[in-house]
């Protein structure tokens, strides 16, 4: 689409939105400026350079398309790629796994920043904050699905260590990169099949996650996670750090709560979560996913859900108290495409919710009128958005509307196909 077809578009959306008593600009800014963390796993389905070289946990990436990054220059070089395609402040979350150990016979109980140098220094250059993950699987360590919850002391001594050590890198990034940066605790521990005792690994959990975070670090570089699940495969009938769990556990402990989309029972959505769980935290993460059937980290969709979660935000005026992130792994398509389209929805989502006339919809509801609301909401999908991303996309000079998958294709014949 040429710029001036663009230009025109975009006027005529300004008209209408500003009849609805919308700035357009003002909704572009604020769209443009919440930082949505892209993770660095999708790029090399969570191997990892350190671990035993395959996926455990209770987590499967499925699929086995050409051109997975199998080094960490592979996989900056994958990332660089897709921030070519994608509008708004990113960060990127990175995985302990994806340490670069340089030959050294190091565990990931002694790692330290310096294994994440080479990260560090291609973060700086591009001005990118990073979020982090302790990695509690695929290693040798694991007792079966069990980390920080093993019955045998020097297992979990390990992983303690290992999220102490995770928290101290995390703050590093954070001083180094100038934005804070968000470790998440996310531990498969669980059992197959019903427990017996439901309470012991829960208590292990409490007192390790304690003495993990037990040493005070500068909050203005680093905040703790803790995710909930409600299963893994493997690990059907009880998981540990499940909903309750996670929650009074960062209730408790001044700790960020993660809400992940694909963590929860199929009928139940972590969009009306948010709002709630905001009334007792300071700040929430989120892992947006998408479960088809079961936790099967999906490519995120511009569905109703993923517009949901992005009201709940806007709408509610929670952006600095939501930390966003992204928590899929596709390995049956292109995994750069993976990346584009569901940060792009994202964002997408943002600017959406950014730009509906909200307080119309509000004072219809607080005068009882719920005709007039739910007519308003169902007006808000037929306002001309697309004009506005496609400017927004063009002023931030990325590609406009289905342009980015041609580059994603010349990445694949002169990158990807040569791995
Ligand atoms: C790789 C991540 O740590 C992992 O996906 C976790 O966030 C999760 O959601 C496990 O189901
Ligand atoms: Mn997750």
């Amino acid at each position: 689409m040429d710029e001036a077809t663009i230009v025109k578009g975009y006027q005529y959306a300004k008209d209408i939105y500003g009849r609805a008593g919308v700035d357009v600009d003002r909704a572009i800014g604020l769209a443009d400026r919440i930082p949505v963390s892209m993770h660095s796993w999708q790029g090399d389905d969570l191997i990892g350079f350190d671990g035993i070289g395959e996926l455990t946990g209770g987590i499967v990436a499925t699929g086995n398309y050409p051109g997975r990054a199998a080094t960490p220059d592979e996989l900056r070089a994958d990332i660089d790629e897709a921030l070519r395609l994608i509008p708004g402040k990113v960060k990127l979350s990175l995985h302990a796994c994806h340490a670069e150990l340089g030959g050294k016979k190091l565990d990931r109980d002694a790692y330290t920043a310096e294994q994440f140098e080479g990260w560090l220094s291609w973060g700086e250059e591009r001005g990118l904050g990073f979020d982090f993950n302790p990695t509690f699987f695929s290693h040798p360590r694991m007792d079966g699905n069990l980390s920080l919850t093993s019955g045998n002391p020097g297992v979990r001594e390990f992983w303690i260590e290992h999220g102490r050590r995770c928290r101290e890198i995390g703050e590093e990034f954070g001083r180094r990169l100038g934005q804070t940066c968000v470790v998440n605790y996310w531990m498969p521990d669980g059992y197959k099949d019903l427990p017996a005792d439901t309470k012991l690994l829960r208590e292990r959990m409490v007192s390790a996650l304690d003495e993990i975070f037990e040493r005070p670090l500068d909050v203005r570089y680093v905040r703790e996670s803790v995710e909930s699940k409600l299963f893994g495969m493997g690990v059907e009938s009880y998981t540990a750090a499940s909903h309750e769990f996670s929650l009074g556990y960062a209730i408790t402990r001044g700790k960020i709560y993660c809400l992940d989309a694909g963590h929860f029972h199929p009928t139940e959505y972590i969009s009306d979560k948010i709002s709630a769980v905001l009334q007792f935290l300071d700040s929430v993460l989120l892992h947006l996913s998408r479960g088809v059937r079961w936790d099967s980290d999906h490519v995120v969709l511009w569905d109703d859900e993923l517009q949901r979660i992005m009201n709940a935000v806007i709408h509610n005026g929670y952006e600095d108290r939501v930390f966003i992130g992204q928590d899929y792994f596709d390995a049956s398509i292109n995994r750069i495409a993976c990346w584009a389209i569901a940060m792009r929805n994202t964002r997408k989502a943002l600017l959406k919710a950014a730009l509906d006339p909200i307080g119309a919809i509000k004072r219809a509801e607080l005068e009882g009128d719920f005709t007039s609301r739910l007519a308003l909401w169902e007006e808000t999908k037929s306002m001309p958005f697309s004009a506005v991303w496609d400017y927004y996309c063009m002023t931030k000079e990325k590609p406009v509307g289905a342009q980015w998958l041609d580059e994603v294709k010349r990445y694949e014949r002169e990158v990807l196909g040569r791995r």
